[in-house]
């Protein structure tokens, strides 16, 4: 069964197609990168398959349940990390975390015992009763995973979670994201415009004006298109000439 399955999915912002009739699916335990440059219609996406937008258009299910018909079901096995930035700053790390869980129901006992358990699991335990301000951009994304990861769920998504980070914090961010789908098991999507986030194994899904052009492992879609790199194979694809690997908003 898949993590993810999207198919046939589209939504409109009135006359404007942000998504066009997209499919893929993430297995289970795979790191997939979706991959597009701003406006491809990654964070549409994220608000559909989380429903902040309702899906009229194409189905999605997370491990078989399907996000409309089942929500309780589909969302219990989805973590979520936003764009946006969003703990709250004057709070401790741990207290991010309790407030969080309660809104899962997990009674306070439990929520501190998880909470502790997944800022360790985040190399922060030490840092549990600092406030949230006090820490770089990069831990403060760790402190949103763990949050993301408090009800155990076994599919995670991230929307472009490197953007604003400098070039060790990114790196460091995504091996941890990528040891938890090596250690655990965890199943992840993982946005970006940024193609040196990129390993030949990982599984690809191109978007581009709201179309998914290609989805792979990596290799296979440099290999299919006789590119010297993901990027190049990205051009080849999309016929857009500029993907540079950069930092920060593109
Ligand atoms: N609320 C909205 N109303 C109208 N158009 C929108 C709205 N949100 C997004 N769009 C448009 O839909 C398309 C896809 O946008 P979306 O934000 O999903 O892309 P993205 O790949 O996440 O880009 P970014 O990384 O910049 O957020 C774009 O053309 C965008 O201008």
């Amino acid at each position: 069964m898949d993590a993810l399955s999207i198919s046939h999915l589209s939504h409109s912002y009135g006359s404007r197609k942000a998504l066009d009739d997209v499919s893929f699916t993430v297995a289970p335990g795979s790191f997939t990168v979706l991959l597009g440059l701003n406006g491809a219609g990654k964070s549409t996406l994220f608000s559909l398959v989380t429903r902040l937008y309702a899906a009229r258009n194409g189905e999605i299910d997370i491990f078989g349940a399907n996000v409309m018909r089942d929500p309780g079901a589909a969302l219990r096995s989805l973590g979520v990390v936003f764009q946006a930035r969003t703990l709250d700053l004057e709070l401790s790390l741990i207290q991010n975390l309790v407030y969080h869980a309660a809104l899962h129901g997990i009674g306070p006992l439990e929520a501190r015992r998880l909470g502790m358990a997944a800022l360790a699991r985040a190399g922060l335990a030490e840092r549990a009763n600092d406030k949230a301000r006090a820490l770089s951009g990069g831990q403060m994304r760790r402190v949103e995973i763990a949050r993301a990861l408090l009800h155990k769920p076994k599919l995670l998504l991230l929307d472009e979670p490197t953007v604003g980070l400098d070039i060790k914090a990114r790196a460091d961010l995504l091996a941890h994201v990528r040891g938890l789908v090596s250690d655990e098991g965890l199943g992840v999507l993982w946005t970006t415009h940024l193609i040196d986030e990129i390993e030949d194994d990982d599984q690809v899904v191109i978007l581009h004006h709201g179309k998914a052009l290609a989805a792979g492992r990596a290799a296979d879609i440099v290999a299919e298109n006789n590119a010297s790199d993901i990027g190049a194979a990205f051009a080849t694809i999309t016929g857009a000439n500029s993907l540079f690997p950069q930092a920060g908003r593109g």
